[in-house]
């Protein structure tokens, strides 16, 4: 694993080597193997690492990093910037009610009302840069999850981040929002890449790195929105960016769903009814390009979710709690089937990978207490904001 165990790990003609740190057991398409092919035939790649969490996205392949001479925006697409982060919070788990908790965190929903100008500022960010999205989560797999410390591997770790068996922490999935795409849009067009040092490739990645800066922030607000939901202090113990470009030995570093392993402990992500895991990554392999699995990966893509989950009543009833007891945040009956658990991989099999191939070892498993998703369907609000304003509207004419 991580050398030439599959077949293509060094391609005669001409692309790209391959480095798969994944096993025979991890489930990998033949699109996504495809996909890795035809990135790694890309002029100006150079090496190219996939991670178990592997999987087809839309312009290539999720759960992989690739080295370039030039910046290839549609592998990192419209997310730019997208992470995980997570937070320690001071809150007693004796204490928590589970249902409590959930109503406390909808306080998620909506605009989030804080000066952003001060924040963006902050940053070193334009002061009115995308604020009426900072603070939010947004749709698709993004979430902030209440978890607690479960099984624990490495207690010495674990208390190096001043963290012990049964903390409360929270675990956000977020990125740049509608900043993201707009910076996207507007080199949808750029397949052949962008040489870094043109003045294309340096407005974008100007603008990508304002996006990445943003995305860092909007995790950093949402936590905050959460933990003063729940009444309680937060600080931080990680904050993995898996969806960017960056400088890197040799040429330019496409994360493309790959974590950053620069700090002591990174989050692996697992689903709302799995768990996550906090991984200690190890003494750097050059062939990885200093990237690790983001998450346990896809396994169906949403469209196919449809018919594969949700099809009974119990089953649709059981689409806002878990396995574990656990709640999940969610108006949104499609959302909710499209990122059922069964969407995703195993990440305890995408973990022994990991560890097989010596990139990283667990420290802690982290259990999902209350998941929260963005919680209103955009038809169900628009049908709230309807009936708003025909009471105003009533309201007006009385
Ligand atoms: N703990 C949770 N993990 C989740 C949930 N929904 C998805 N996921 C995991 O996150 C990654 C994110 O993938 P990305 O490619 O969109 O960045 C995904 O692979 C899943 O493993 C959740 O509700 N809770
Ligand atoms: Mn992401």
């Amino acid at each position: 694993m991580g050398t030439s165990e599959k077949a293509g790990a060094v391609p005669a003609n001409g692309a790209a080597p391959i480095q798969r740190f994944y096993s025979d057991r991890s489930w990998i398409e033949g699109a996504a193997e495809e996909q890795l092919t035809f990135v790694a035939g890309m002029a100006g790649v150079s090496s190219v690492a996939a991670f178990p969490d592997l999987h087809p996205g839309k312009y290539g392949p999720v759960g992989s990093a690739i080295l370039a001479d030039r910046i290839y925006p549609q592998l990192i697409g419209n997310d730019i910037g997208c992470g995980m982060s997570l937070y320690a919070l001071d809150l007693p788990a004796r204490k928590l009610r589970l249902d409590k908790a959930a109503a406390k965190l909808r306080q998620l929903e909506g605009v989030w009302t804080g000066n952003a100008g001060a924040r963006l500022a902050g940053e070193d960010l334009p002061t009115d840069l995308h604020n009426q999205a900072l603070g939010t989560i947004g749709g698709g797999n993004h979430f902030c999850e209440l978890q607690v410390i479960d099984e624990v591997t490495d207690g010495a770790l674990l208390e190096a981040a001043a963290l012990r068996k049964g903390d409360l922490v929270l675990l956000v999935h977020s990125g740049s929002r509608s900043l993201g795409t707009a910076v996207f849009g507007s080199v949808l067009d750029r397949f052949d890449g962008l040489d870094p040092n043109s003045p294309d490739g340096k407005a974008y990645r100007a603008a990508h790195d304002q996006a990445v800066r943003w995305a860092a922030l909007n995790r950093e607000l949402i936590a905050e929105r959460a933990a003063k939901a729940l009444r309680c202090d937060l600080r931080i113990v990680a904050d993995a960016p898996h969806n960017l470009v960056e400088d890197h030995a040799g040429g330019i570093l496409h994360r493309k769903g790959a974590a950053r392993v620069d700090q002591a402990l990174v989050p692996l992500a697992g689903s709302r009814d799995a768990l996550s895991y906090l991984l200690a990554p190890c003494r750097e392999q050059a062939e990885a390009l200093a990237s690790l699995a983001h998450g346990a990966g896809r396994k169906y893509d949403r469209r196919s979710m449809t018919g594969r989950a949700g099809g009974t009543r119990s089953d649709r009833d059981s689409l806002g709690r878990t396995s574990f007891g656990g709640l999940v945040v969610c108006e949104d009956r499609q959302l909710l089937i499209e990122e059922a658990p069964a969407a995703y991989k195993d990440p305890a099999q995408v973990l022994k990978d990991l560890q097989s191939a010596g990139l990283a070892a667990p420290v802690a498993a982290l259990k999902p207490l209350v998941t929260y998703k963005k919680a209103v369907s955009d038809t169900l609000e628009s049908a709230r904001q309807d009936k708003r304003r025909r009471l105003w509207d009533r309201r007006a004419k009385r």
